[in-house]
């Protein structure tokens, strides 16, 4: 897929001032609630009109302020997913499904996407009577009727529960990888887009943050607010002490690092999978307590502070996550004293806007 988009479009108490390439089969937008990801896919489709910009669909030019040009969604070549699914209530399957195709073709093409999405024995009920990856199956049916060249899907998944999520999830790749289609996805689930999309775009409060391939934004990030997105749980305020050393506020620690601190820093993070135990005399250690520990299935997190901070705050506080066979073997009898923050793992973060730790 070929995707330009440069867009300004203003509510009251909200702008959307966005500018993307994409080149990539799929795109994922990540993004917390209220960021402007549905109102993107809603001007990309044409469902909103922005005030000002451009958006170009493989060549195609969908949206010019300038020229005057404005295509109808109904000609844009584009499936929109909603998170709801909006199938039409008092229709059947088999209806939803045809209600997208030309009349000539109506009956060949759902028979094929009722077999293709397993939906022939469901062909007559009504979604009231769908499960919801029932529903979601005879909406992604629906959309591609019509043969669209590219999907927008808007949180495909929030309407399931967690039990059905992976099912359907792979279910759904699997169909898409069938049809062929560029994907543009929004989600505020991360692993949701990790697992769908190669490149992902970040956005925040209507502007685009940061964009790269998908390991570079989850491993690597460049901003606080995109390490916050993908799951940082640890983040300090931060300052240059040299090239290649910063001081953790909030951490009270001076870290050294493996890449080059830049002016711009202001925070530094480490993701809670990467600590280590550490002993005193290594460097990058923290002395630590255990103030609390919480089990899941197939991990331990433990809830760290420093050991004699006068200043504790909630900010200080670590969260480590250790899988449950390392837990049992090394730390169930003698909880570590000292942690390390591994050099090749602090993320060094910067921010163009003011924003508080919550
Ligand atoms: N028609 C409208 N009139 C006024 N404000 C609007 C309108 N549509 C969207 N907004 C505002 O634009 C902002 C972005 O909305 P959008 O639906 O894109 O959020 P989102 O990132 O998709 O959030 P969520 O993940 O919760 O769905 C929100 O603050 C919303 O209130």
């Amino acid at each position: 897929m070929s995707l330009s988009v440069n867009i300004k479009k203003k509510y009251k108490n909200f702008v959307l001032d966005i500018h993307f390439n994409s080149n990539e089969r799929c795109l994922g937008i990540l993004g917390a609630s209220g960021c402007g990801k549905s109102l993107t896919l809603k001007c990309i489709a044409g469902i909103v009109t922005p005030e000002e910009g451009k958006i170009v669909l493989n060549g195609k030019v969908l949206f010019d302020s300038k020229l005057g040009i404005n295509i109808p969604p109904q000609q844009r070549k584009i499936g929109l997913l909603f998170q709801n699914y909006a199938l039409f209530p008092n229709m059947t399957v088999r209806e939803n499904i045809g209600i997208s195709c030309n009349k000539k073709n109506r009956k060949s093409i759902t028979d094929r996407l009722l077999k293709e999405f397993r939906l022939n024995q469901l062909e007559s009920r009504y979604p009231g009577q769908l499960s919801g990856g029932e529903q979601q199956r005879v909406a992604m049916a629906r959309i591609l009727a019509y043969d669209p060249e590219a999907l927008l899907l808007d949180e495909p998944f929030s309407a399931l529960d967690s039990y059905l999520k992976e099912e359907l999830q792979q279910n759904l790749i699997d169909f898409l990888r069938k049809f062929n289609k560029d994907i543009l996805m929004v989600s505020h689930s991360r692993g949701e887009l990790y697992r769908f999309c190669d490149y992902i775009a970040v956005i925040d409060h209507g502007s685009l943050m940061e964009t790269g391939n998908k390991r570079k934004i989850f491993e690597d990030p460049e901003k606080f607010i995109t390490a916050r997105l993908t799951g940082c749980r640890n983040i300090s305020r931060a300052i240059r002490i040299s090239d290649y050393e910063v001081r953790a506020i909030d951490w009270s620690v001076n870290l050294h690092t493996n890449k080059r601190v830049e002016d711009n820093i202001r925070y530094v993070g480490i993701q809670s999978c990467y600590i280590k135990p550490g002993e005193q005399h290594e460097e990058n250690t923290i002395p630590i307590n255990l103030s609390d520990s919480l089990e899941g299935p197939d991990q331990v997190k433990f809830v760290l502070t420093k050991q004699e901070d006068a200043n504790y705050s909630h900010n200080s506080n670590l969260l480590w996550t250790v899988a449950k066979q390392e837990w049992r073997h090394l730390y169930q009898l003698k909880f570590p004293e000292y942690i390390q923050i591994p050099k090749e793992h602090i993320l060094l973060l910067t921010e163009s806007e003011k924003r508080k730790i919550c």
